[in-house]
């Protein structure tokens, strides 16, 4: 039987096509229209492929008692192989542990620390993790509050008096409010060290859903790459449990990336690599058939259309 597969790597072996499907971009509007056809029927194929991605690595870190109130879900834990440690304190048993891990980007391999939304009682953790990783940017994908319920601590100042998060000090420099996201600069101090951290907060888009109109998830992330220094450091990205809105917007970010230097996409890879570093990266399947959507109004020259 010939391979039904709507896309034009026939020629690669099974092993590859197990972890990669790219899609030669002249070709993805088409691949689209089949995909989605009998109510998304492929894509739903496609996505049901990543189930069990990565879900044999092991959480040990995650498990001890000492670390599971630092977990905001008990379903969402990170897997050792790529956690992020922190520095550890003394001999304090799990004092390196926060419920983050390296992900890949499209510029290099550990680009995204990912984390979840800190709870009140690890956003001092979160903060040491902002340091001690020497990031200058923070991606926050998630309201504090959504339908009366806690997704995040706000673990920023609520004015510009400056707070200490343990021995780190943040003060809010700027903020510059759009319809859809803010964009913010924190004076971050430890010791004598200081250093300016950008946070870029979008601020509709519901959890397990997809923002509306797709397109206003473009224009977040051109936001974003516009701000962000070229530079090796890693970028920390958050929703409420990081996976499911945070892989959205880092699949997103390569594919725009990859398109500018490629002439194939891979969406499904991206996903897959993901997934071995963290679980449930890009949670839903509608998620997944947004990222194809936001691909789509960028190669047709629509992501500038519509309400300002
Ligand atoms: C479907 N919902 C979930 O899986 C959330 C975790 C979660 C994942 C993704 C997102 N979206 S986000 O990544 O975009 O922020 C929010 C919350 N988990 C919980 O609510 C879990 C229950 C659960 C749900 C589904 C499942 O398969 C296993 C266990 N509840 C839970 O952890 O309860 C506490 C908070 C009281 C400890």
């Amino acid at each position: 039987t010939t391979d039904i597969r709507p896309n034009d790597n026939m020629s690669l072996p099974d092993s590859v096509i197990e972890t990669n499907r790219p899609i030669r971009i002249e070709n993805f509007s088409n691949h689209y229209r089949v995909m989605s056809a009998d109510s998304d029927f492929r894509f739903s194929e496609e996505f049901e492929e990543l189930k069990h991605v990565g879900r044999e690595q092991p959480c040990t870190a995650a498990d001890l008692p000492c670390n599971r109130p630092k977990n905001r879900f008990t379903n969402i834990l990170p897997y050792d192989h790529s956690r992020f440690k922190l520095q550890p304190v003394d001999d304090e048993e799990g004092s390196d542990y926060i419920n983050a891990n390296y992900v890949p980007g499209h510029n290099s391999p550990r680009e995204f620390i990912v984390t979840q939304g800190p709870l009140h009682s690890t956003r001092d953790d979160f903060w040491r993790m902002c340091w001690e990783s020497n990031s200058r940017a923070i991606i926050m994908l998630t309201r504090c509050v959504e339908k009366g319920r806690e997704k995040c601590d706000h673990y920023w100042p609520y004015d510009t008096m400056p707070v200490y998060y343990g021995d780190i000090s943040v003060q809010i420099l700027n903020e510059t409010r759009y319809p859809d996201w803010n964009i913010s600069e924190f004076m971050v101090c430890r010791g004598d060290t200081q250093r300016v951290i950008r946070h870029f907060h979008f601020t509709t888009w519901p959890d397990f859903g997809v923002p509306n109109p797709p397109h206003t998830l473009v224009r977040f992330v051109r936001a974003f790459r516009e701000k962000v220094a070229p530079d090796q450091r890693p970028i920390v990205v958050h929703c409420s449990a990081g996976v499911g809105r945070s892989g959205t917007f880092i699949c997103l970010d390569r594919i725009i990336q990859q398109i500018s230097v490629s002439d194939y996409v891979d969406i499904f890879g991206i996903v897959y690599a993901m997934r071995k570093e963290r679980v449930w990266m890009v949670q839903t399947e509608q998620q997944y058939i947004c990222i194809h959507q936001c691909l789509l109004t960028v190669l047709e020259g629509k992501e500038l259309t519509g309400a300002p």
